[in-house]
C-alpha cells in the first residue's frame, strides 16, 4: 500500500474505535438517513438546533457539520452561536452550502456562516461551490449542472484560497483541494444521484473523519474514498434492483467498511495546482 492508502486506512479504523460525536445542523430532509448513515460508518450522531443548547453540544462534539438545506434565519443564527463555540474549542467545522446561487436567503446565509466562523472543510457540487466563489453557474433547486473534474479542480482550489479552507466538490468523480495541491477520488455511483442527502450524509461522513484528523485534506481524502468504495460496493449488488434497494444496501455497505476497502472501488489521483501544470505524481 502507498502511503496515502496506509493513511486513510488508519483513519477508518481511528473512526470505528472513537466513534466521534458529530453535531449535525442539518435540514428536515436528510435528518434520519444522515444519523444512520452516520451510525453505520461507527460515529455518532446529534441533531441540535436550539439557539439556548447548540453553543454546549458543539463543545463536546468531534466536528460541528452546519448544512443550509432548508435554512431559516433563525436556524443560520443558531449555526453561528454553534460555529463559535466550536472554533473557540477547537472542535472542526464543515460547511455544507446546500443549494447556493439557488435564492438570495440560501446564497447571504453562507456568505454570513464563512464570514462569522473559521470553516475547516467545504463540500458542495459543483454548481454550490461555483456560485460561492462568486461563478455564476446553472443550479436547479438544490442539484448541480454538469461540470469536468478539472474545472471543477480550479473552482476547489480558488474557494480553497478564498475561504482559507479545504474544499470538495463532488459528483461524477470528486475533487478536494487544499489551496496548493488538489486530488481526484473516482468511486461512487450514479445512483447515489437517485438518493435525496447522498452529498449530506457525505459531508457529515468528512465531520466523522475531520473529528479524528487534524489535516482537512487527508480526513477529507479518506472520507471521499471510503463513501464511494461503499457505494461502489452496494452498486455491484443491487443496481439492477433500483434506488430503493441500493440505499439500502449503502447503509450496509458503510457499516461493513475495513481498511482495504476502498481497493478496486475507488481510486485517489494527486496534483499539484493547475498552475504548477496539474500533474499526476
Ligand atoms: N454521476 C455520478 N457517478 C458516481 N457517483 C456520483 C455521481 N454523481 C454524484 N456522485 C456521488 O454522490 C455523492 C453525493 O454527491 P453529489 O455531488 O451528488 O451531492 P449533492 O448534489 O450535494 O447531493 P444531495 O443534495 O442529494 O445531498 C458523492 O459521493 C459523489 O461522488
Ligand atoms: C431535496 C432537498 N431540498 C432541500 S435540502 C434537500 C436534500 C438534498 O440536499
Ligand atoms: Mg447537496
Amino acid at each position: 500500500m502507498s502511503t496515502l492508502e496506509q493513511d486513510i486506512a488508519a483513519l477508518l479504523t481511528k473512526v470505528q474505535k472513537a466513534r466521534p460525536l458529530v453535531h449535525n445542523m442539518t435540514n428536515v430532509v436528510v435528518t434520519n438517513f444522515t444519523a444512520n448513515g452516520l451510525l453505520a460508518l461507527g460515529a455518532s450522531p446529534v441533531m441540535a438546533y436550539a439557539r439556548e443548547e447548540v453553543a454546549d453540544m458543539a463543545k463536546v462534539a468531534g466536528a460541528l457539520v452546519l448544512n443550509i438545506g432548508t435554512l431559516s434565519t433563525e436556524q443560520v443564527d443558531a449555526m453561528i452561536i454553534a460555529g463559535k463555540s466550536a472554533n473557540l474549542h477547537g472542535v472542526p467545522v464543515l460547511l455544507d452550502p446546500v443549494g447556493v446561487g439557488a435564492t438570495r436567503l440560501r446564497t447571504e446565509a453562507a456568505e454570513r456562516i464563512l464570514r462569522e466562523v473559521k470553516i475547516a472543510l467545504i463540500r458542495g457540487n459543483a454548481s454550490e461551490i461555483a456560485n460561492l466563489v462568486g461563478e455564476v453557474s446553472d443550479i436547479k433547486g438544490v442539484d448541480a449542472a454538469e461540470s469536468s473534474a478539472e474545472i471543477n479542480a480550479e473552482i476547489a482550489l480558488r474557494a480553497s484560497h478564498q475561504f482559507n479552507a479545504v474544499v470538495a466538490i463532488t459528483g461524477k468523480e470528486d475533487v478536494i483541494a487544499d489551496g496548493a495541491h488538489y486530488r481526484i477520488i473516482s468511486g461512487g455511483d450514479v445512483l447515489l444521484t437517485q438518493v435525496t442527502g447522498a452529498g449530506c450524509l457525505l459531508t457529515s461522513v468528512l465531520g466523522a473523519f475531520a473529528a479524528v484528523e487534524r489535516d482537512m485534506m487527508l480526513a477529507g481524502t479518506a472520507g471521499l474514498a471510503y463513501y464511494g468504495a461503499a457505494a461502489a460496493r452496494a452498486a455491484e449488488r443491487t443496481a439492477s434492483l433500483g434506488p430503493g434497494s441500493f440505499q439500502v444496501a449503502f447503509l450496509d455497505e458503510l457499516a461493513k467498511l475495513h481498511p482495504h476497502s476502498v481497493k478496486g472501488y475507488a481510486t485517489i489521483a494527486e496534483a499539484s495546482s493547475m498552475a504548477a501544470g496539474g500533474e499526476s505524481r
